[in-house]
């Protein structure tokens, strides 16, 4: 991570979380969620905070008018087409701000010319020149952009550059709208304007990337490394069809790679995760669990080999810190990829510490569960490793299981049991499925325990969620429990109820067969 900004040129955020992130379809915000947004966003030091389209609506007016009066140190601006009512209405909500920007756009590609503005190149310059003029008679800050800047002829392109320069736009935004570039040609087209245009040396470039391909990011990369100076991005990611190049990716890009790239961002870091949060909750629009920086699998790491790497030195497998992005720390997931270091290191934050052979017999069983069962929780492994610690003395054991259950029709349980090292296997059927192996159990072992409680509750949430059985038993006066945790119920209950029933052995300090006779 770079922090050391000498020699570095600052790269300007323009956050349109609020305009081109609340155009994804079904993001619209309230006034309290875009306010709450504008919140997170000044705090973290975006400079430009792009609150809405202040002619799209009584309420987009209102919203920008609302934000203009909270900020406190970024810029707050208004969208606006070339249109004289648009760009009125946009000062008139952005004049409330401490500094207040007018963002005027107009179309500038051949197809977009033809079909959607239906005005000729000249004409179009004629536009620039007259609305950026009447913006610039509104207000002192002027950004212009020029729609489907990267589907336009150059020579056209740098003729409306500089003729919105003449006419006094201090930032020039020339948007991949339709996220069609790539990062060599974005490089290229913003070198070209920043050497060729007149003028180009008195505003900011700034790039506007769309994701359509996926490249809003790196898109909005070369453009600095080809001049740009300010990137337009939204908090994850949000915006128009595929979205906006993402706030959090540019920024971490920056203070990550800053070996490679020399530039540096006023945003802190540390905001990002709780801005994801706040703009997810507002905008309705989940976090995909592998986004890059905020997503919660971000700083994750399942797999055992990746887990044995982050306890040695996290950063084996991370180039940034959790707690640089405000995440407060890496979170080993255990799971069917986990290996020993990562399962000990877990067992240890749970508070055991097991001999080589319980830990072997622990890791064996927690593979196997992993096997079967999608999220593994420290309630698993707690339950696993009391069940496994438990039965390492058990003298009756359960070797095999069969439960046949039929609706209106009788349920027959097979079971093998071990019992002092003997293998034997009895058939009982029963009123229920629990009833046939509870009663199965007392046939092999000749005994007759009274059942005092049996009881089964969840783990864990889900369908897959480990069963927690519980069974209390009562012979000759004793009363002892016993409990067991598996994904299915019906075995759960066996084991629980064997838990019990030696434990009563136990407790008599007899042998199992002596018990069985007494
Ligand atoms: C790439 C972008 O993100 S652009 C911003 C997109 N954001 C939005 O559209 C915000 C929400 N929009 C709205 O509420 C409405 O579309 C409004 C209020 C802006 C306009 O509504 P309407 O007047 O009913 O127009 P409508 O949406 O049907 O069509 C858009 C009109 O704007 C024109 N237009 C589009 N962009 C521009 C521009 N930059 N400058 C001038 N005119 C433009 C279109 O040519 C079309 O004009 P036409 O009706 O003469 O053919
Ligand atoms: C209005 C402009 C800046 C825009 O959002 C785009 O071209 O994508
Ligand atoms: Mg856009």
């Amino acid at each position: 991570m770079t922090t050391d900004t000498s020699n570095r040129d600052r790269v300007f955020i323009f956050d349109t979380t609020l305009r081109d992130g609340e155009q994804s379809p079904g993001a619209t915000m309230t006034l309290e969620e875009k306010l709450q947004v504008a919140e997170v966003l000044d705090e973290m030091g975006v400079d430009i905070i792009e609150a809405g389209f202040p002619i799209a609506s009584v309420g987009d007016f209102e919203a920008v008018v609302a934000v203009a009066k909270q900020v406190k140190k970024a810029t707050v601006a208004g969208l606006a087409r070339a249109i004289p009512a648009d760009i009125d209405r946009a000062g008139e909500a952005v004049r409330h701000a401490q500094r207040g920007r007018i963002h005027t756009f107009v179309s500038t590609s051949p197809i977009h010319l033809a079909h959607q503005m239906k005005k000729t190149e000249d004409e179009v310059i004629e536009i620039i020149t007259k609305t950026v003029g009447q913006a610039r008679n509104l207000i002192d800050d002027v950004e212009w952009s020029a729609m489907d800047a990267t589907r336009t002829p150059m020579d056209f392109l740098m003729r409306c550059v500089e003729t919105a320069i003449k006419a006094g736009a201090r930032t020039i935004n020339l948007p991949d709208t339709v996220g069609y570039t790539i990062p060599e040609e974005h490089f290229q087209m913003f070198k070209t304007m920043r050497e060729k245009v007149p003028g180009a040396e008195d505003v900011v470039f700034s790039a506007h990337c769309h994701d359509d391909l996926g490249m809003a990011v790196a898109n909005s990369l070369a453009a600095v490394a080809g001049g740009a100076r300010q990137v337009e991005c939204t908090i994850n990611g949000l915006g128009e069809r595929a979205g906006n190049a993402a706030l959090e990716e540019i920024v971490m890009a920056l203070q990550t790679r800053g070996d490679a790239m020399p530039f540096f961002t006023n945003v802190e870091s540390t905001h990002l995760s709780r801005a994801s949060k706040i703009v997810s909750a507002a905008s309705n629009f989940p976090v995909q669990y592998n986004k890059s920086i905020v997503g919660k699998n971000a700083f994750a790491h399942e797999s055992g080999i990746h887990q044995d790497g982050m306890l040695k030195n996290a950063e084996t497998y991370e180039i940034m810190t959790p707690a640089s992005v405000g995440i407060k720390a890496t979170t080993l997931v255990m799971g069917k990829h986990s290996g020993r270091a990562a399962f000990k290191d877990k067992l240890r934050e749970l508070g055991y510490e097991l001999g080589d052979n319980a830990f072997q017999e622990a890791f064996v069983r927690f593979k196997d569960l992993a096997d079967r069962k999608k999220h593994i929780y420290d309630a698993d492994i707690i339950a696993l490793v009391d069940d496994e610690v438990g039965s390492s003395s058990d003298r009756i054991k359960l070797v095999g299981m069969e439960v046949v259950s039929k609706t209106g029709g009788v349920h027959t349980c097979n079971l093998t049991l071990s019992i002092d090292g003997e293998v034997s296997a009895v058939s009982y059927e029963g009123m229920g499925s629990v009833d046939a192996i509870f009663s199965a159990i007392k046939q092999a072992v000749g005994q007759e325990p009274h059942l005092v409680l049996y009881a089964v509750d969840g783990v864990t949430g889900g369908t897959d969620a480990q069963a927690n059985a519980h069974v209390r038993l009562e012979m000759n006066g004793k009363i002892v429990s016993g409990n067991a945790a598996e994904p299915d119920t019906l075995v759960a209950s066996a084991r629980a109820y064997l838990n019990a029933y030696n434990r009563l052995l136990m407790d008599r300090g007899a042998s199992a067969q002596g018990a069985m006779a007494g």
